[in-house]
């Protein structure tokens, strides 16, 4: 068995050499981006091929990479980085941190007053020692209070800059968030996307404040005692300070284990917040199936592996303060009995000892909240890394960029050749070869079985995602070439499962509103009307003011889908986008919501997704998609006056189910 372990640790050593040998050979020859993939792909083989666990791979994330070699200049990096985002409170914080050194400054005077104090007392052939000691504490009094407001302004000043400095970094998080693409989304839980907007803002936050704070009180202060310590005896001071490099050493290596370590608690904590929000937001599918007991022991099991986690932070905090504790009993005992021989010897004063060992007193406190302060900033280091991920994501789809025609578009689309796969699933195929014109002012009805990918089709003209291959126009122009923001802005989109927020109905159908738009109340109340939502509104007590709860749960299925279709009407698109929109409503709203869609359709750009096929007989074109692209187009007369064909056979499969 042993023998085993050391072959074992043999191999996994020689694999670790030859991968550190590989990482240094390519880093160094700037071709690290390009050949990142090929090394992770070697990676892997070697350890394939000497059978070992696999190792943390190399992964290119702009400037970041697990090699070694470039460990430390990422540390700094980060470090300054850390820092620079206190740069917009440099006056406050510049203002805070002359209230720490006075303060500093006053709670370091203190054991020199004692001590003086002491000698003044003590001195028997001074016979002015009452006016003295009253003069001297007077003078104390005035500096206390001095003392005081300083510590006051140090504390609030500090903190507000905090919240500032919390407030713009969440700010940037979450209009970065917003910013990213849909495929981002679709491997992200909001559970995790918004513990980075919580915990990691905070814990960021609070190491550029409170931390900061005791921090840099903690250096004056150690720098003071110190100072005071060798005016006093310098004999005492180098005592006192033989075990300072041994405990320097211990903070250094304990605080890069919990900046390790505060990364991966995080992640794991992102995990266990993604699922259990996912379960609580849908607590009814949680309910229906009885799985309360199954769904709470399975976020008891994700939380026994992150205590595991921290428990190793745990012993390493022991470890580190449990050292540091007892090289500051050895250092009092050096110090009481080294210095008890020079009182003795008549070469220290009483009041001298005291005041020694009151300031080193003081500065192993400090030094402790100096450690105290490494490791908060790592923690916070940890955390602004999980930050940065997200604030230096590149775009893929960047809103900012592309043209902003003054005109509307007259709404021709084009799909030329479409093929796209979901990053999340690049090898399921769901469109190839898709091509599809849909003109401007008619409407185009998209059929298939489910999975066949029409939603998709709708997602693609939203340019919620890119095509890998072939293009999509808009009036000639590729999608690519327009600002998304303008694209958006002309689309009015009603979905099978409409996303409503919470607020009022009305804040819902507001929201539908193109920035910059102009709003008259005639309009709104016109497509209240157009949508039937005054139907259902009228009978609530607080009408359109009636709030609707999180997603809308407080309305009907229904009655969301006609307040997204009013959302959609008072967009007024030149391309709408219908998929399933009137798939929740009973067969008389249907009908009337379906007119009302008639109405809207006209004059323009309009895509219909539906499986009812009684609800597509009026439109233009109908295109049928099978295994990724259109294989029969036609009107509705056309496409069933053929003697066989997909479209014949659904409609014949639909009448006998309706019948039977
Ligand atoms: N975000 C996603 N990531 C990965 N795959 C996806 C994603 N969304 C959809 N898919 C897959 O893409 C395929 C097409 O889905 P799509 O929603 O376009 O079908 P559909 O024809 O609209 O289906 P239905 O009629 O049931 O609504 C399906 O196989 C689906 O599983």
């Amino acid at each position: 068995m042993l023998m085993q372990c050391l072959q074992n640790h043999g191999r996994y050593k020689l694999g670790q050499l030859i991968i550190s040998y590989r990482t240094r050979h390519f880093s160094t020859g700037g071709y690290m981006k390009k050949n990142v993939k090929l090394l992770n792909q070697t990676n892997r083989h070697i350890l394939q091929a000497i059978h070992l666990p696999k190792l943390p791979l190399i992964r290119y994330t702009g400037y970041r990479a697990n090699a070694s070699t470039q460990k430390v200049k990422v540390r700094r990096k980060d470090m300054i980085r850390l820092i620079s985002l206190a740069k917009s409170e440099k006056l406050v914080l510049a203002a805070a941190i002359g209230c720490l050194i006075i303060s500093s400054v006053i709670t370091m005077s203190v054991p020199y007053a004692l001590g003086k104090t002491l000698d003044i007392m003590f001195d028997k052939d001074d016979n002015q020692s009452m006016v003295k000691l009253k003069h001297f504490c007077a003078i104390l009094c005035g500096v206390f209070v001095i003392g005081g407001l300083a510590n006051f302004g140090r504390v609030y000043l500090f903190n507000s800059a905090s919240l500032r400095i919390v407030r713009d970094l969440r700010l940037r998080l979450y209009r970065s968030m917003l910013n990213q693409e849909s495929a981002w989304f679709d491997q992200k839980g909001s559970g995790e996307l918004v513990s980075r907007l919580n915990t990691d803002a905070y814990s960021v936050g609070n190491s550029l404040s409170q931390n900061l704070s005791d921090g840099l009180r903690s250096i004056c202060m150690v720098l003071a005692g110190t100072a005071m310590m060798i005016y006093t005896s310098p004999q005492l001071t180098l005592i006192g300070t033989c075990v300072v490099p041994c405990v320097g050493g211990i903070a250094v290596i304990y605080g890069r284990y919990v900046r390790t370590i505060t990364r991966t608690l995080l992640d794991k904590f992102a995990d266990i917040f993604k699922s259990a929000e996912e379960r609580l937001s849908n607590v009814k599918a949680v309910k229906i199936f009885c799985k309360e007991d199954y769904e709470t022991n399975n976020f008891k099991n994700l939380l026994s592996d992150a205590v595991k986690l921290g428990y190793k932070d745990a012993m390493a905090r022991a470890m580190f303060f449990g050292l540091t504790g007892m090289s500051g009993n050895v250092i009092i005992i050096s110090v009481l009995y080294y210095g008890g021989t020079l009182v003795v010897n008549d070469i220290l004063s009483i009041g001298e000892l005291t005041s020694f060992i009151l300031y080193a007193g003081y500065s192993s406190i400090s030094i402790n909240g100096l450690s105290n302060f490494y490791t908060e900033l790592n923690k916070g280091i940890g955390s602004a890394q999980r930050i940065w991920d997200i604030l230096d994501r590149k775009y893929e789809i960047p809103l900012n960029f592309g043209i902003m025609p003054s005109e509307k578009p007259k709404g021709q689309v084009v799909f030329d050749n479409v093929k796209f796969c979901f990053p999340a699933r690049p090898q399921n195929k769901v469109l190839d070869n898709f091509t599809l014109v849909l003109r401007p002012g008619e409407t185009t009805a998209l059929v298939g079985r489910s999975g066949s990918g029409k939603t998709t089709v709708a997602t693609l003209l939203l340019r919620l995602y890119d095509p890998l291959n072939g293009r999509i126009a808009l009036d000639d122009v590729d999608l690519r070439e327009l600002s998304p923001i303008w694209l958006r802005s002309h689309i009015g989109a009603v979905n099978q499962e409409p996303v409503l927020f919470s607020g009022t109905i009305r804040d819902n159908i507001l929201y539908g509103l193109n920035p910059n738009a102009n709003f008259t109340e005639s309009h709104f109340e016109e497509a209240v009307h157009k949508a039937h939502v005054d139907e259902f509104s009228s009978q609530l007590p607080d009408g359109l003011n009636t709030l609707v709860g999180q997603r809308g749960v407080l309305l009907s299925g229904g009655q969301k889908q006609r307040v997204a279709i009013a959302r959609a009407l008072i967009k007024n698109p030149t391309i709408l986008i219908l998929d399933e929109a009137t798939s929740a409503l009973d067969s008389v709203s249907e009908e009337l919501v379906q007119n009302a869609l008639d109405e809207l359709a006209k004059g323009r750009t309009c895509l219909t997704i539906a499986h009812r096929l009684s609800t597509i007989r009026n439109a233009n074109t109908i295109a049928v998609l099978d295994n990724g692209h259109v294989i029969e187009q036609g009107s509705y007369e056309q496409l069933i006056a053929q003697n066989v064909g997909t479209f014949k056979e659904l409609v014949k499969k639909q009448a006998f189910l309706m019948n039977s």
